[in-house]
């Protein structure tokens, strides 16, 4: 049994029992609201009815006051005339006019199909409508989300002809979509190509998806790049439709453009990089093996930039490694690469030379001496004019023999050689120069393990006054692995300054020697002593030489008066006015300075004006000639003359004979160190037990 819940227009009551009779005889478990005037059938049409069945002829209004009635406040409940009275023509205009079924009374078995059927329309009808409406809503949605993203989407029929574009695919395409729709796209089959992409027709019959990355100008702008996803798929009609979404990756691509320059590309120059260079030589020592065909590996080192950057500024040098960088790609054929591969480093790799060595080998030194003239011509930058030479290193390769590290290794011992022959040349790899590095390298390791085991020793030689009075020591490095022979600094301060480990000897150096001044500092026949200790240029340039030195003379609690730092003049040259800031700041702890080897060099007077010195001392060289050379003799005795105007004390070394200190001191020199008094010895060596305060004396053992 169905529920239904009816509301009867009817005025008659046993017609009415006979409605719901029927009905309940129709399989209908009925309830049911029975009004007779209008104003009781609004009221009750307020609530929801399964059914509205109305006389026609009813006390006061009729049948089709009460349809127009029901149809205005409830649409879709179904409504049935039932009545006995009423003619073929008024049954047909209240159809018309939207009752959905006629039971004439005298036949009421009738009633309940009808009903049933109309209980059912109703049902599809809603149902429909709720399809409908979810349709719309769906469809609302689909447009509100292709429209709102940031993508390109278009749909084509199984002709490849658009039937739906997006609001992003008008607006980036500039066109109106409707023009478009039923059209098919006009790119031929060349720019499909450029653009890397298939054609529609192609991509239904293969039934395969297509993707790719697209670059294209887009409304002026510069290039935009857009990935295109193609895919077909089946229609409601069971075609193969296509559906197309591109998005943006303009900003993605430029993303990976930047971190693929900064992964293979100089920031600086835009140049390959060291790993890309590393990349190109693989690829060239690919194509040398195959083609039998010569290649060059051609390290490039400008000469002396740090002068560019200490003279001029750093951005200054930047712009110079630029204009470099441009000239050497200017100079370079299309198959060669030129990187930068460090500070002022470049590497040229040259391809296809000549099969054979010796052809190959004078295409090289061409193309070498070539880089040279084009490097060291004069640059310009900002309205000053640069001059800047490079010294190149150059190894050839034929096939895959060596690796590409063996090949840089041997590069970089070529451009070594070149440095090392003076600069502004190239060098071809040869073994000879291999060896030279070797050994070159075995003293280098040498030397490091010194410094570190404490192979290092300090020979004192003595300085004394006119009397014979000693006043100090000057301290002198010696190597002396144990149990070996002491060797001279001739020997390895060379090396020491090429590899920079003469900066820590030198602080190893003074450390010692700060120690051992301390030692006779506690003692009153050695308290008033000096120690005399070289540095060397590169020491003295160290950014921490102030505080470094200042640190030993506080750990080591010596007085720092007695301690005298013995520059040469050659440091000067370049760095006056640091060495002059850094020398002020050491003399205000009391640290005394002497001016070696005085007379040999660059000697400027300006140099005596302006640096804080205590002392001159003059070069052994004059001093050897003084007694039979008269040239030197008169230098002696300008120097001397020059020391006391400027009121500094005067030391002259290498003093071996009583002549040469007679010679000395009727010229006005009083302190001397040399042979005469005393060679460089061990402290083992010094015997100071007979010195007293008052007049020092040292017996040499
Ligand atoms: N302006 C600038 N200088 C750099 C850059 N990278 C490194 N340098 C400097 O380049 C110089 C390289 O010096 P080196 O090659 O060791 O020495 P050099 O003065 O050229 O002398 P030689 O090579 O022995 O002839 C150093 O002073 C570095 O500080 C850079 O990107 N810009």
């Amino acid at each position: 049994m169905s529920r239904l819940n009816v509301l009867l227009v009817e005025d008659c009551e046993d017609d009415a029992l006979l409605i719901l009779r029927a009905l309940r005889q129709g399989g209908f478990e009925v309830t049911s609201q029975r009004v007779q005037e209008v104003a009781a059938l609004a009221e009750a049409l307020a609530q929801p009815w399964d059914v509205v069945l109305s006389d026609f002829s009813i006390l006061g209004f009729s049948g089709m006051d009460a349809l127009l009635l029901c149809r205005s406040l409830q649409s879709d409940v179904p409504f049935i005339l039932v009545s006995g009275t009423v003619g073929e023509e008024m049954a047909v205009a209240v159809m018309k006019a939207g009752a959905n079924d006629y039971v004439m009374k005298h036949s009421l078995t009738r009633l309940a199909p009808a009903v049933r059927r109309e209980l059912d329309d109703t049902a599809r009808r809603a149902s429909l409508r709720r399809t409908e409406l979810a349709l719309i809503d769906s469809e609302k949605r689909f447009h509100a989300f292709m429209d709102a993203g940031p993508f390109v989407a278009s749909i084509k029929d199984q002709d490849c002809r658009y039937m739906y574009m997006n609001k992003g695919w008008e607006s980036t395409y500039g066109a109106d979509g409707a023009d478009w729709i039923g059209r098919l796209d006009t790119l031929s089959a060349a720019q499909l190509q450029t653009v890397s992409l298939v054609s529609d027709q192609d991509i239904v019959a293969s039934g395969r998806a297509h993707e790719t990355i697209q670059s294209f100008p887009l409304s002026g702008s510069a290039v935009s790049y857009r990935k295109t996803i193609r895919f077909p798929f089946i229609g409601s009609a069971g075609h193969c439709l296509l559906g197309e979404i591109s998005t943006d990756v303009t900003a993605l691509k430029q993303s990976e453009e930047t971190i693929r320059r900064l992964a293979f590309l100089d920031p600086l120059t835009a140049l390959p990089n060291r790993r890309l260079m590393h990349d190109r030589l693989g690829h060239a020592l690919a194509l040398a093996h195959r083609s039998k065909q010569h290649g060059a590996l051609l390290f490039l080192d400008l000469d002396n930039f740090k002068t560019i950057n200490d003279t001029h500024g750093h951005d200054a040098g930047d712009q110079i490694l630029k204009l470099v960088a441009a000239r050497l790609c200017a100079g370079m054929r299309i198959q060669d690469t030129v990187a930068r591969t460090g500070g002022d480093e470049f590497v040229i790799i040259l391809e296809k030379l000549s099969g054979d060595a010796d052809i190959a080998a004078r295409e090289v030194d061409a193309i070498g001496n070539d880089i040279l003239c084009l490097t060291s011509a004069p640059y310009e930058h900002d309205g000053v004019a640069y001059r800047i030479s490079a010294s190149i290193g150059v190894v050839l390769f034929c096939g895959t023999e060596h690796s590409s590290d063996e090949l840089m290794k041997r590069a970089d011992i070529a451009l070594y050689s070149a440095k090392a022959a003076g600069r502004n040349v190239q060098m071809i790899f040869d073994p000879v120069m291999q060896a030279r590095v070797a050994l070159r390298n075995a003293q280098e390791e040498d030397l490091r393990l010194a410094l570190e085991r404490q192979h290092f020793v300090l020979h004192y030689q003595p300085q004394v006054d006119d009397t014979g009075t000693l006043t100090g020591f000057e301290a002198l490095l010696r190597m002396q692995h144990p149990g070996k022979n002491v060797v001279m600094p001739d020997a390895f301060i060379g090396l020491a300054e090429e590899t920079g480990l003469i900066v820590e000897l030198g602080y190893w150096t003074l450390r010692t020697a700060c120690e051992q001044l301390y030692q006779w500092s506690k003692l009153p026949a050695t308290a008033l002593l000096t120690v005399s200790v070289n540095v060397s240029a590169r020491q003295f340039s160290d950014e921490a030489l102030v505080e470094r030195v200042l640190a030993i003379v506080q750990q080591s609690t010596i007085d720092p008066a007695r301690l005298i730092l013995e520059l040469t003049e050659s440091m000067m040259l370049d760095q006056v006015d640091s060495t002059v800031v850094k020398m002020r700041a050491l003399r205000r702890s009391g640290i005394r300075f002497s001016l070696d080897d005085f007379g040999i060099g660059f000697s400027s007077l300006s140099y005596l004006k302006r640096l804080p010195l205590h002392e001159i001392k003059i070069d052994r060289e004059f001093v050897n000639n003084i007694t039979h050379d008269a040239n030197d003799a008169v230098i002696v005795c300008a120097i001397i003359a020059l020391a006391q105007g400027f009121g500094l004390s005067v030391i002259a070394e290498g003093v071996e004979t009583v002549e040469q200190q007679v010679f000395l001191e009727s010229r006005g020199c009083h302190r001397f160190q040399g042979y005469l008094f005393g060679r460089p010895v061990p402290l083992p060596l010094i015997d100071l037990s007979t010195l007293t305060p008052e007049k020092s004396a040292v017996t040499l053992m």
